[in-house]
């Protein structure tokens, strides 16, 4: 492929980006939409590891001739006005985390991509160039590294930065499963949550899922889930048999991490445990997977089974812990490149 030929190149590149990046979401609550999007998230080679002559008849057979439909129906059971919540929320956590660098003193461009779908990486990056960013922080949403999330998120950067003819300075953060800040921005959730509608018996860590081959063959996310929910439990002075780890969102027949969150659930209901608190550490915005597969699903199936309350503790989304612990990493990982306005003075506080 030919290297880009810039008319005008990016200004003097003297400004710092940080590009904020989340897995994407469908563009509108239809099967449409969402065949759209399952299909390129999908047929990622990272995400489904399968050889492509396997994996694709199935793709573009079964699984986007019947998914889109039924996840199109589970998709308009969140939605908001403002479209899916794991954008709506990335938005709001996007001028948020603006607004507090600014005021800390800090000119540093904030973008949001999307791994798949829209807004797009690509046109991200383009965009934060075009304003003049010649150095850019990437910063995946993802606390936890596994290679089906975070290392497609720097294969799509490579790729992108592999037509650039004057690329800018690039650096990622790979994993922040044990950072302080998130561990206590966490606890704050949770406490937060417990001193405005007390507390439950037991606190269910639920994770997204990960296939048990991925980890088998070195992915550090199982490793890296346990490690978060011991320092979250630490932070919260739980006691063993306060609280428990699980993994949701299964997808495909093979096995696994676990224990699976709903029959895991299921099973608690129906040993006589009444109530309940699920937390999501995985993800840092509310999205299809915590609303739906865990407030509404996985709540329906407890109560089924005999259980009767269960109840869902909101992500960080903007959360003003959250928001303090992302401006501390960001500010961490951006020392060495300018962020302060030319000529400016640093208000007291410092990086
Ligand atoms: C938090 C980390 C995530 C990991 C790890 C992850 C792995 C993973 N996911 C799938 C398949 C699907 N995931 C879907 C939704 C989804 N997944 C994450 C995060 C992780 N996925 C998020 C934040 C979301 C929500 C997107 C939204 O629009 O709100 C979906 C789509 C929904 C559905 O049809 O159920 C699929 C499919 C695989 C195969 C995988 C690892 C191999
Ligand atoms: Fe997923
Ligand atoms: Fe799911």
């Amino acid at each position: 492929m030919p290297l880009s030929s810039e008319t005008s190149s990016p200004r003097d590149g003297a400004r710092t980006g940080l590009l904020l990046v989340n897995l994407g979401t469908p563009d509108a609550p239809t099967p449409a939409a969402v065949r759209r999007y399952l299909a390129e998230f999908l047929s990622d080679p990272r995400v489904v590891e399968l050889p492509r002559a396997l994996w694709w008849p199935v793709l573009h057979g079964p699984v986007l001739m019947l998914r889109p439909r039924e996840a199109a129906r589970r998709y308009a059971s969140v939605w908001t006005p403002e479209g899916s919540p794991l954008l709506a929320w990335s938005r709001r956590q996007q001028a948020a985390l603006a607004a507090e660098l600014a005021a800390r003193g800090h000119e540093v461009e904030v973008a949001l991509g999307m791994r798949y779908g829209s807004p797009s990486l690509g046109q991200e990056l383009d965009g934060l160039r075009a304003r003049g960013c010649g150095r850019i922080l990437a910063l995946p949403l993802y606390p936890q590294y596994s290679a089906s999330t975070t290392a497609t998120v720097f294969d799509a950067l490579a790729q992108r930065m592999g037509r650039l003819r004057d690329q800018p300075e690039l650096r990622m953060v790979r994993q922040f499963h044990d950072d302080p800040g998130y561990i206590g921005a966490l606890a704050a959730r949770v406490r937060d949550f417990w001193r405005r509608n007390g507390r439950g018996r037991l606190l269910v860590l639920s994770f997204h899922g990960l296939p048990q081959r991925s980890v088998r063959l070195g992915d550090p996310y199982h490793g890296q889930c346990l490690e978060t929910a011991r320092l979250l439990a630490q932070r919260l002075e739980l006691a063993e048999g306060e609280v428990m780890v699980t993994f949701q969102s299964r997808f495909g027949a093979a096995e696994w991490l676990q224990p699976y969150t709903e029959p895991t659930l299921q099973a608690l209901a129906r040993d006589g445990v009444a109530e309940a608190d699920v937390f999501c550490p995985g993800f840092v915005a509310d999205c299809i997977e915590t609303l739906e597969e865990i407030a509404q699903q996985a709540r329906a199936a407890f109560l089924r089974a005999g259980g009767r309350e269960l109840r869902y503790i909101a992500a960080l989304n903007d959360s003003p812990e959250w928001i303090g612990a992302l401006a501390d990493m960001a500010l961490r990982n951006l020392q060495g490149w300018p962020t302060r306005p030319a000529g400016a003075v640093a208000p007291g506080a410092g990086n």
